[in-house]
């Protein structure tokens, strides 16, 4: 089973290490880890932030390993080669378009939530957000408006076939939990909303036990910190999906506790094709200073053991591991903490 490790920048490296060191001390059979340069450290090596070398690995592997790409030495470069392409490309060239982000308090860190404990500790919820379209990859540029101005834009779409997908993704997984489904739009102003509301509702009709509810993203903003214990599934696009999800991790505890994966519809011998990342970024605030929280990929790691792999009990094993070293107080500085990246890292290790 081959799982391609893409460390990227800032980091990315120094949480990626972690979560390798995790998946090593499990002493499974036949994994094959193989890294490659991504992001900015691709861009400065190679010239391109995502190497078809790179894309190849990441192709022929079981599973992606995923840090964080972003680098302020590179935000002036063309947008076609800043490290932030290499993520919207992988998900892109590989069509992972269905982004599970779980955000569920674990038991003793009610208290380290930006919200009152009894409001934090109700949150159990995955927002599915959609990866392959939206405004992030619509027709973009610059332009000159008629009286001068210099003038941005960027188009926001999506069709119907994208909606149907992702909206099958969010039904099976409200299937597999409390049955509730909440999507989350903003069809009051925007067209794009409109069909994307429209689309969820025809699709509704093959789950009839699952109780659909729609939401206007502003509200949804809202409600997110009045009362996030009543959300189960939220299902959103590509960019309320990216808003939302940071501010949950911050009603969770922290952003560095986040994780994800991308699927797509390949499956392999093992399980779905899929990249694994932990929510944030590159932190280039923190980088190099072995401060990251490196919990949000080592959980991402679990879930590709999950999905990708087949490995339930290994996923299991990880999981109760970060959530014992979390209630043992092992709490990173973004937890008000003293631990290190390292450290934390060997306290998972220590209760595998
Ligand atoms: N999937 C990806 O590779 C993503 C890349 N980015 C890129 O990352 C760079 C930085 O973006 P920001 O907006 O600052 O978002 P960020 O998520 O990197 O950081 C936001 C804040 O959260 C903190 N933080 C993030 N992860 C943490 C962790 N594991 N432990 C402790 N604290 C943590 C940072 O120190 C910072 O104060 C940019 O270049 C951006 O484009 C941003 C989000 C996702
Ligand atoms: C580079 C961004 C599109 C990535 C991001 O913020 C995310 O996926 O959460
Ligand atoms: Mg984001």
């Amino acid at each position: 089973m081959k799982i391609a490790v893409l460390p990227g920048d800032g980091i990315g490296p120094e949480v990626t290490r972690e979560a390798v060191r995790v998946i090593e001390a499990l002493g499974l059979p036949d994994i094959e880890m193989k890294e490659a340069p991504v992001g900015g450290a691709a861009y400065k090596a190679y010239g391109h932030p995502l190497p078809a070398e790179t894309l190849e690995i990441a192709r022929l592997s079981d599973g992606i390993l995923f840090g964080a790409v972003g680098d302020p030495d590179c935000d002036s470069l063309e947008r076609h080669l800043r490290p932030e392409q290499a993520i919207l490309g992988l998900r892109k060239e590989l069509t992972l378009f269905a982004n599970l982000r779980p955000a569920k308090v674990f038991a003793g860190l009610e208290g380290h939530s930006a919200l009152r404990p009894e409001v934090a500790g109700a949150i159990d919820m995955v927002i599915v957000r959609e990866l392959n379209g939206d405004v992030y990859f619509g027709e973009k540029g610059f332009r000159t408006a008629a009286n001068g101005d210099r003038e941005g834009y960027d188009v926001m779409s999506y069709n119907e076939s994208e909606v149907r997908r992702i909206a099958h993704v969010g039904f099976r997984t409200a299937m597999g939990r409390n049955k509730r489904l909440c999507s989350v739009d903003k069809a009051n102003v925007l067209e794009t909303s409109q069909l994307w509301r429209d689309v969820v509702i025809e699709v509704a009709k093959e789950y009839p036990e699952v109780t659909l509810e729609h939401m206007y993203v502003d509200n949804a903003a809202m409600q997110l910190v009045r009362a996030p214990g009543k959300f189960d599934v939220v299902l959103t696009g590509n960019l309320f999906g990216d808003i939302l999800s940071d501010q949950a991790s911050m009603c969770v505890g922290s952003i560095g506790l986040l994780a994800s994966a991308s699927l797509g519809e390949r499956q392999t011998a093992h399980g779905t094709f899929g990249l694994y990342e932990p929510i944030h970024g590159s932190a280039p605030d923190i980088a190099g200073q072995g401060l990251a929280n490196p919990l949000a990929t080592i959980l991402s790691a679990a879930m590709l053991l999950r999905h990708s792999l087949g490995l339930a009990t290994a996923a299991d094993r990880v999981e109760a591991a970060v959530a014992k070293t979390l209630a043992d107080g092992v709490l990173g500085r973004d937890l008000g903490g003293t631990a290190g990246t390292t450290e934390i890292g060997d306290a998972v290790l220590a209760r595998l």
